[in-house]
């Protein structure tokens, strides 16, 4: 079986190529395989009846998730070189998404609408999804608090905060990320909003940690930001291992997408 060994601005990727041989792992070899290759996440291409492929996707920790936003414009890319289509359309759990060449070597990856509702984050009850019900820290003076939420496949809970700089991510991502108000866990963004063009941020993952870059997290800061008129529909996100293009459009409420993509190595097992 091939394995491609990728990177979408840093964040860390082993791709496996099951469209003829299948590929199941239990969620120790999917740690083991995270551990020896020094991946984020696990993918496995699949063939789907109508789509250019499916992607199934897994957190270092093990578990299967819906959405990953930077292993979907490595896949994208492999299939664009691949197929020498403009344009090819990858199924995953939430969504069919589509990637397409963007300039300059860059992948462009539209990457579905928002969700808003309280249900489909999913959070525990009803709450105003700009600024939950959650604070970490002295009640009377919390670190965090009154994230906004959205779903981009995937849970997200994003802090706009004034330096992304003055928070311990690794201290305090794990204690959002399971808070009781998030059934199924988040991930956590540290969104800094440096003008309305720009957003730097941090993203503490949900079963991978504190990660170089978090494409579905860019796209969530953007959507909250732009919600709450921090910024316009269109920014640039400075994440740790380089900068996402970011565009909610207004036309079809889909969020596009545009970064980089690396092959570090590609071998057979
Ligand atoms: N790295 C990803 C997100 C991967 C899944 C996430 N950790 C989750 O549990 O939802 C991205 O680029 O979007």
């Amino acid at each position: 079986m091939k394995v491609w060994k990728m990177n979408g601005a840093g964040n860390a990727f082993a791709i496996f190529d099951a469209r003829s041989t299948s590929f199941v792992p239990s969620a120790d070899q999917v740690r083991q395989i995270a551990e020896d290759l020094k991946a984020d996440q696990i993918i496995a291409l699949e063939r789907d009846v109508a789509r250019d492929v499916f992607m199934r996707i897994w957190n270092a920790d093990g578990s299967e998730v819906s959405a990953c936003g930077n292993a979907t414009r490595c896949v994208g890319k492999l299939l664009l070189d691949e197929t020498g289509k403009s344009q090819v359309t990858i199924q995953t759990e939430a969504d069919m998404l589509k990637a397409f060449n963007a300039e300059n070597g860059l992948i462009t990856v539209d990457m579905g609408s928002p969700l808003m509702g309280w249900e489909d984050i999913p959070l525990s009850e009803k709450m105003d999804v700009r600024g939950v019900d959650v604070k970490i820290g002295p009640m009377d003076n919390p670190i965090l608090s009154r994230p906004a939420v959205v779903s981009m496949g995937n849970p997200h809970a994003v802090f706009f905060v004034n330096d992304v700089n003055d928070y311990d991510i690794p201290a305090l991502g794990p204690l959002v990320e399971w808070h009781p108000t998030f059934p199924e866990g988040t991930n956590v963004g540290f969104a800094q909003v440096l003008d309305r063009q720009t957003i730097r941020l941090r993203v503490w993952e949900r079963g991978a940690g504190l990660t170089r870059a978090c494409g579905t997290g860019a796209c969530a800061a953007l959507v909250c930001a732009a919600r709450a008129k921090l910024t316009g529909r269109k920014a640039k996100v400075i994440v740790d291992g380089g900068e996402l293009l970011i565009e909610w459009r207004e036309s079809d409420d889909r969020v596009y997408m545009t970064g980089p993509v690396e092959l570090e190595f590609e071998t057979e097992i």
